[in-house]
């Protein structure tokens, strides 16, 4: 039975047989069992995904096409869960570990969307936005736990994080809304501060207990994370600007249009 390139193609036309397939003396259970799995399971992945693990093969039923977005999904639901055990006491390990989990889904539903080229516009739009959520909560209550040493950089990071959402907003009304889509430098800022304030979190209110030592590498990476966090909301606004600045055929630049309308003063 020849498979040859069917073996990575995920399309059902090439794999569901017309008629029973021709055994050749080549035969052995485990080259034929991979097509003849595809014809009972169709996938819904994109058609550069690649062949199905023992997890996959194991739940065949289970709509993997949807995990993606449902790991993001996951990570906003963890949000209230973040801020009632921030304030339970004795429960900043568990705090902890609901934060550096829902930051690993961060890593992971991007990971799944482009190995199983399911990518889409909405996961684009939901994967940021669930991060500056998770991460804005935590800052937040490390806030109100640590004071002005956490308030100052917080504010900043905020502040970037509300501008770089109302350019997207800006941007997509304009159609061009890749034009600032997440950056290499943006992914970068996400990671550290969910790792800077993973470590703030361990470090109870005391800082006396166990994780004590990790309060000043910590703040000394939060600082760090609000550098990059403008520099990488930098990025963006300089994409912006041709467009933010453009001119139309009758010479009005693209920030001026509409200002009756805009004006609040
Ligand atoms: O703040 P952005 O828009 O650069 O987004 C970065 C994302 O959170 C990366 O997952």
């Amino acid at each position: 039975f020849a498979i040859g390139n069917q073996l990575t193609s995920h399309g059902t036309s090439k794999i569901f047989p017309s008629s029973a397939p021709t055994l050749s003396k080549h035969f052995t259970p485990k080259t034929i069992s991979f097509p003849l799995y595809l014809a009972n399971h169709p996938s819904k992945l994109g058609s550069r995904a690649p062949p199905p693990g023992p997890i996959r093969r194991q739940f065949p039923q289970f709509p993997w096409e949807r995990l993606p977005n449902w790991l993001t999904y996951m990570r906003c639901l963890a949000i209230p869960g973040l801020a009632f055990l921030f304030y339970l006491p004795q429960q900043h390990t568990a705090t902890t570990f609901l934060f550096a989990m829902a930051s690993i889904t961060d890593w992971w539903d991007g990971y799944l969307a482009r190995r199983w080229d399911i990518t889409s516009d909405f996961g684009a739009f939901l994967d940021p936005v669930a991060d500056k959520l998770m991460v804005s909560t935590a800052l937040i209550l490390l806030s109100g736990r640590y004071g002005a040493i956490v308030g100052l950089p917080s504010a900043i990071i905020l502040a970037r994080e509300i501008a770089v959402s109302a350019l997207r907003e800006w941007m997509a009304q304009r159609g061009q809304r890749d034009a600032v889509q997440v950056g290499f430098q943006g992914k970068v800022k996400t990671a550290l501060t969910m790792v800077a304030l993973t470590m703030l979190l361990l470090v109870d209110k005391t800082k006396n207990g166990a994780f004590a030592s990790l309060y000043s590498p910590a703040m000394l990476m939060l600082y760090a994370c609000m550098i990059i966090t403008v520099t990488s909301g930098s990025v963006y606004f300089r994409a912006a600007a041709p467009i933010f600045f453009r001119k139309d055929e009758t010479g009005v630049r693209a920030e001026n249009k509409g200002d009756d309308n805009l004006n609040c003063s």
